[in-house]
């Protein structure tokens, strides 16, 4: 036996040949479940081919102008005839396109895959391209018929009826047919419900009626006398070309009528790249970010997606925009723009064609860039991130969260004489608001996504500068004691010492607005870094507790939290005082209060900066609560300046 595997290329005597067989109910099925968002798709499909014929025949035939186009939508109801054979209702799309001969018959409706729309084609001459659309037809139809004649001199009419079964027949007509197609759809009985008249009309809407020539339907009960009902409509960036008042009235009760929804407000937009033309809906409510688009999109004015993806560049996800593309691709499904170097052109350029109207906005319709900042600042502020020009003329109307409210820039720069303090995260910011707002500082919260990024590169188009804050940058400014406070406060600087030592936090005494704050903890970023690793390592396991402790030694020395007591507050006066209790009247005793007083104080301030509270801490928290019950309810009472504390330690 050999040990080399059999090569291919010599195994065995040459076999005959075999084609592949197709099982057409199979691929029916592959495209329905997995392709297609439903049978909707196959009026769309119809439609598709008929377009495509018409721009097939513009080529062909140098009379023919797309606007010579026709394609008309029938409805047969079922019927019996005479000699007692049922027939299901059927749709017939007619187009008066290119048309088939009796060869392409044979090779481009009978075999799966095969486009006449491919080869030395410019891609985006035709919307279809692989050779499966009328297979879509099965999803609703036993049957598909086509009488079709070619533009070809001489011609003669052809008739295909394929079935679902994979069988087909052709045969030559004697009749005298203009050029053009038919393609008749024999209803499956269980798919009734789409030969419904307004099943189809909705569709057949839907999908054409923004295309360049006349779409009609008929049907038995269509138009004033059985008729044709004319589907077509002018698409709104040609009925409202231009960002005049009376063009932006126009377009939003357009877009009102047809999307249902009222918008802020509307404009039209282009790009080369892509051949796109359209408008754009601002939102009415704020957005999220997110790429999930909603745009309607049509392509060579065929409805393809009403939640297309892509187009927009990031920034831009307050719009909404009807457009249609003429350059763009369509993935197989047909339901979606393929996501090629085209669409990334097209998007580049749309990005550029929203950010003209914005910087023309800011220069000359400041109310309408306020209104659109009013809604939709986040995305706003992305697109003053990425553009120079435009952060240059819109940043200061610009709102932003501040330890004094929400403020527009313009304003936080006249109170901070264009010193421009941030936070950078919203614990941060939280733990200076109190101090920051009761001393008339305003710092902004910028821990929202882009913000931080925003500020810092506004130096670069305004006279600001920009400086990160935390609570222990300001804490550095608070007043220094006095000399005599100095020393009325120094007993109560050791017994807190001793207290916040073991929990790795210096005591502090100054004043400070707020009077109304006892204590401030206050933590510089490096510090507060450390502090969130020592609360991880008590939750981690002993493998991730050791590389916790690796990384904290690596990290230099950080000047560590410190407490600030504030001498303005009384509490801390009285705290003063009792601390300095002579041993003779019970200041042992009431030191031991005055210690736990500060305990509590300590883990209070921490809850106040929303700082998690570690193992240690809660157990202190719970032992120095219990302590102060007990001296209260024992009658000893934290002292008091006026010495009504040392009245009670007496008794
Ligand atoms: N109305 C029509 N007029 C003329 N030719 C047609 C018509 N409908 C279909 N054809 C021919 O049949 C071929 C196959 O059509 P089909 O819809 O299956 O695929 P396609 O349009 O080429 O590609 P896609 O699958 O992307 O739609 C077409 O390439 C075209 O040559």
């Amino acid at each position: 036996m050999s040990d080399t595997a059999a090569d291919p290329a010599t195994a065995g005597p040459a076999s005959s040949d075999h084609r592949f067989q197709v099982d057409l109910r199979g691929v029916i099925e592959l495209l329905s479940e997995h392709l297609y968002s439903g049978p909707r798709v196959v009026v769309r499909e119809l439609l598709q081919n008929g377009v495509d014929a018409l721009t097939a025949r513009t080529a062909k035939d140098e009379d023919f102008k797309l606007s010579d186009g026709r394609v008309t939508l029938e409805l047969l109801p079922a019927r019996t005839t005479e000699d007692g054979t049922n027939h299901p209702p059927t749709l017939s799309v007619r187009d008066n396109g290119v048309g088939l001969t009796e060869p392409e018959v044979h090779e481009f409706l009978a075999k799966i895959g095969r486009s006449a729309k491919r080869g030395d084609i410019q891609e985006d001459t035709f919307i279809g391209r692989f050779g499966i659309g009328l297979l879509a037809g099965f999803l609703v139809a036993e049957e598909i018929v086509a009488i079709t004649r070619s533009v070809e001199p001489d011609a003669r009419p052809v008739e295909w009826r394929g079935r679902a079964d994979g069988t087909y027949t052709v045969r030559t007509l004697n009749a005298d047919l203009a050029p053009g197609t038919q393609v008749f759809l024999r209803a499956r009985e269980d798919r009734l419900e789409h030969f419904e008249p307004e099943t189809v009309r909705e569709r057949a809407a839907s999908y054409g009626s923004l295309l360049p020539f006349p779409v009609t339907f008929k049907h038995g009960r269509s138009g004033p006398d059985g008729g044709e009902e004319p589907l077509n409509e002018v698409p709104p960036w040609e009925q409202f070309p231009t960002d005049s008042p009376a063009d932006r009235e126009g377009l939003l009760e357009w877009a009102e009528a047809a999307l249902g929804k009222k918008f802020l407000d509307a404009f039209p937009v282009t790009s080369d790249a892509g051949k796109v033309r359209g408008v754009a809906l601002v939102r009415p409510e704020s957005t999220v970010r997110s790429r999930t688009g909603d745009h309607r999109v049509y392509l060579k004015r065929m409805l393809l997606s009403e939640k297309a993806d892509g187009l927009l560049p990031d920034w831009a996800f307050f719009v909404t925009c009807v457009l249609n593309a003429d350059g763009l691709h369509p993935t197989a499904s047909r339901e979606e723009l393929r996501d090629d170097a085209e669409l990334a052109e097209a998007r580049d350029e749309l990005g550029m064609s929203l950010r003209r109207t914005l910087l023309r906005w800011a220069a000359k319709d400041r109310d309408r860039l306020h209104r659109l900042i009013d809604v939709h600042y986040r995305a706003v502020k992305r697109l003053a991130v990425e553009d120079e020009e435009f952060r240059k003329l819109a940043a200061d109307w610009l709102p932003f969260e501040t330890t004094a409210g929400r403020l527009r820039l313009e304003e936080i720069r006249k109170r901070s004489d264009d010193r421009l303090r941030f936070a950078s995260t919203m614990d941060q910011f939280r733990q200076l608001a109190p101090v920051a707002s009761a001393q008339g500082m305003v710092v902004v919260n910028a821990c929202y996504t882009d913000e931080q990024e925003l500020l810092e590169t506004l130096p670069d188009v305004l006279p600001v500068t920009t400086e990160k804050v935390t609570a222990a940058d300001l804490s550095e400014d608070f007043t220094e004691l006095e000399d005599d406070a100095w020393d009325a406060a120094s007993t109560l600087l050791n017994v807190a010492s001793d207290a916040l030592t073991p929990l790795d936090c210096t005591p502090d005494v100054r004043r400070f607005e707020p009077k109304t704050l006892p204590a401030l903890y206050a933590i510089g970023e490096e510090a507060s870094f450390l502090r969130d690793m020592e609360r991880s390592k008590e939750q981690a396991n002993e493998l991730w507790g050791g590389l916790l402790n690796e990384m904290q030694k690596a990290r230099p020395q950080v000047e560590g939290p410190r407490l600030c007591l504030n001498w303005s507050h009384p509490l801390i006066r009285n705290l003063a005082a009792t601390a300095a209790t002579p041993d003779d009247r019970g200041g042992a005793v009431a030191r031991g209060t005055v210690r736990t007083a500060v305990e509590l104080l300590y883990v209070q301030s921490l809850m106040l900066g929303h700082y998690p509270l570690g193992e240690a801490e809660f157990e202190l928290f719970g032992d120095s609560l219990l302590g102060l019950i007990a001296a209260a309810v024992d009658g000893r009472g934290v002292g008091r300046a006026d010495g009504a504390g040392k009245e009670s330690d007496d008794g």
